[in-house]
């Protein structure tokens, strides 16, 4: 094997975002070395023992091809020994951190941009994962960004292609590159997870449809919901994974999984629970008949349902964690269970000492973001899993399950409203100036308010500190807004701005209730001084 030494310069812009880094497709394909430079930046900041596996593989998307037959010639040039790579390249991001964990790997990489679009106009993405299976903390991407600032070459071994149709090995010297199967150590995990038994009889008289969004799920749930719960293959959309998602947005959402969102609003849905997973499958939607349930919502029903998940009936349930914009609905459970819950700042690396450290056993996102102390990712067939043990258990509808826990919790009412097409600097100014507002006659609903700021985190494992991660305005336990800037989007700048209300009057319309305070908040802001409408271009509510 010939090992060439490729001269190189860097890329400004190799600033990693909330989950990696993420480009668009094309800059990618015509910028030279823009791969490569990445992937050395990794591999020679990560320090660790390279006769450990690492693991590679990819969310099927366009250039997921090139990106790991680089990144294999890159491992085997920078003398990584054990290098295992997905078949058909096929991996999901909760997988990933599953096999990093069952391996002992050192780190994984995941070739996908989540829920962004795919195809040669769509997005590219890295994600670095760590020997926890979570991904690459702060501390080590200012490190690989600092690195990719100065980078002058990178290291390449002179191979051809593997061939990732079948699992096999191939040597290179004392190297070696294992194909293996990305699904099935996933599938063994969840079964041990769940009572895949009372699943699999609840199903026999109630319906799950899931959209994969021709994306990474597919395999996963043919595997899953098919072969081991008995559900009918035609329930299952979209579940080959295409290069470009067929042109679609493969983000689990009520208005890009469209058709399945319509089928559980119409009068004769013959499903009792519908789902939906991103391009990496970390993601998930979860949807009943006429009810959509809110990310927050549905991280508060697990919590309170726990005991109803396999997975948490053998371990004592300590803790929670949310990021600072998902609802405080799982803090209302956790102070019922009497157990710690914490606020961190949006993106799941921040939720990995806590789990290592065992304070917690769940956490979540308003980002359609769920998971457990199982792996260190999001994990979006898991959710899915979770809620089909709870209708199990509770032998109840969604609405059912979502009313008793409204009557005995109360309801926050929760929006986010995004504002696309920014650009960078008009967004770094909106949250630069929220520090000058004259803050002092704040009010909602007749309730002053109780604390405003930029939000810094100290997490309680290292003492590591981070700060200005979105700016929050709180009236009190009744009502909230938090905004922040986006961190996954590839072109100019995305605001979010997040809206909490809460009422013990369960049965009002979300986006009725939030409003009054989405205007008190766009007021604040004064975004109509920094952009040309106040009018979102999107709603999730
Ligand atoms: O894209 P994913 O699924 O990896 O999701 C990523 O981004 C989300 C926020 O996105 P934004 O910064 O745009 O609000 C985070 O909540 C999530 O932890 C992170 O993994
Ligand atoms: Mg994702």
């Amino acid at each position: 094997m010939n090992i060439n030494t490729v001269v190189t310069a860097p890329y400004a812009d190799q600033c990693p975002g909330t989950s990696g880094l993420r480009k668009k497709t094309q800059t990618f394909i015509t910028q030279a070395n823009y791969l490569e430079n990445y992937i050395q930046s990794c591999l020679c900041v990560v320090d660790v023992d390279k006769h450990q596996p690492i693991i590679i593989g990819g969310d099927g998307r366009y250039y997921n091809d090139i990106a790991i037959q680089q990144t294999i010639r890159i491992a085997l040039g920078n003398g990584f020994t054990d290098i295992r790579v997905c078949q058909r390249g096929l991996l999901s991001t909760p997988a990933c951190s599953h096999l990093i964990r069952h391996c002992q790997a050192t780190l994984g990489f995941v070739f996908s941009a989540s829920h962004n679009p795919g195809g040669e106009n769509g997005d590219v993405g890295i994600k670095l994962n760590v020997a926890n299976g979570g991904p690459a903390p702060v501390s080590l991407t200012d490190e690989i960004y600092a690195y990719s600032q100065q980078i002058s070459h990178y290291v390449i071994a002179d191979t051809a292609d593997i061939d990732l149709m079948d699992c096999q090995y191939y040597r290179f010297g004392e190297a070696r590159v294992a194909v293996i199967d990305g699904v099935g150590d996933y599938v063994k995990l969840m079964q041990s997870l769940f009572d895949f038994a009372l699943i699999r009889d609840y199903l026999t008289s109630n319906r799950l449809q899931f959209d994969a969004m021709h994306a990474i799920t597919g395999p996963y749930a043919k595997a899953i919901f098919v072969d081991c719960l008995g559900v009918d293959a035609n329930d299952i959309l979209n579940a080959t994974p295409l290069p470009d998602f067929a042109g679609q947005h493969p983000d689990p959402s009520p208005t890009t999984a469209k058709t399945l969102y319509n089928t559980a609003m119409s009068p004769d849905c013959p499903f009792s629970l519908l789902a939906a997973s991103d391009g990496d499958g970390d993601r998930n939607m979860i949807v009943g008949h006429k009810l959509f349930v809110n990310p927050s919502d549905s991280l508060a029903v697990i919590a309170a349902n726990h005991t109803a998940i396999k997975q948490f009936q053998s371990l004592p349930f300590v803790g929670v964690a949310r990021s600072l914009p998902t609802s405080r609905a799982v803090d209302v459970v956790a102070n019922a269970l009497g157990i710690d819950c914490y606020e961190t700042p949006t993106g799941w690396k921040f939720f990995g000492n806590l789990l290592d450290a065992n304070r917690i056993n769940l956490c979540g996102e308003e980002s359609f973001g769920t998971s457990g102390h199982h792996i260190r990712e999001k994990d979006g067939i898991w959710a899915v899993l979770c809620w089909l043990s709870i209708l199990a258990t509770q032998k109840q509808s969604v609405s059912a399950v979502m009313q008793s826990h409204w009557a005995r919790f109360g309801r926050h009412y929760y929006a986010r409203y995004d504002f696309e097409g920014l650009s960078v600097q008009a967004g770094e100014q909106i949250l630069a100036d929220l520090t000058q507002k004259d803050t002092k006659s704040l009010q909602f609903n007749q309730q002053d308010c109780t604390e405003l700021g930029h939000f810094s985190y100290t997490d309680p494992t290292n003492q590591s500190h981070i700060s200005h991660q979105g700016y929050q305005v709180k009236f009190g336990e009744s009502a909230r807004f938090v905004v922040r800037l986006s961190g996954t989007g590839t072109v100019g700048a995305t605001l979010r701005l997040y809206l909490e209300v809460f009422d013990s009057d369960f049965m009002q319309q979300p986006d009725v209730v939030v409003a009054p305070l989405a205007q008190h908040a766009l007021a604040f802001i004064d975004l109509a001084r920094y952009h040309h409408t106040t009018q979102p271009t999107a709603i999730v509510c």
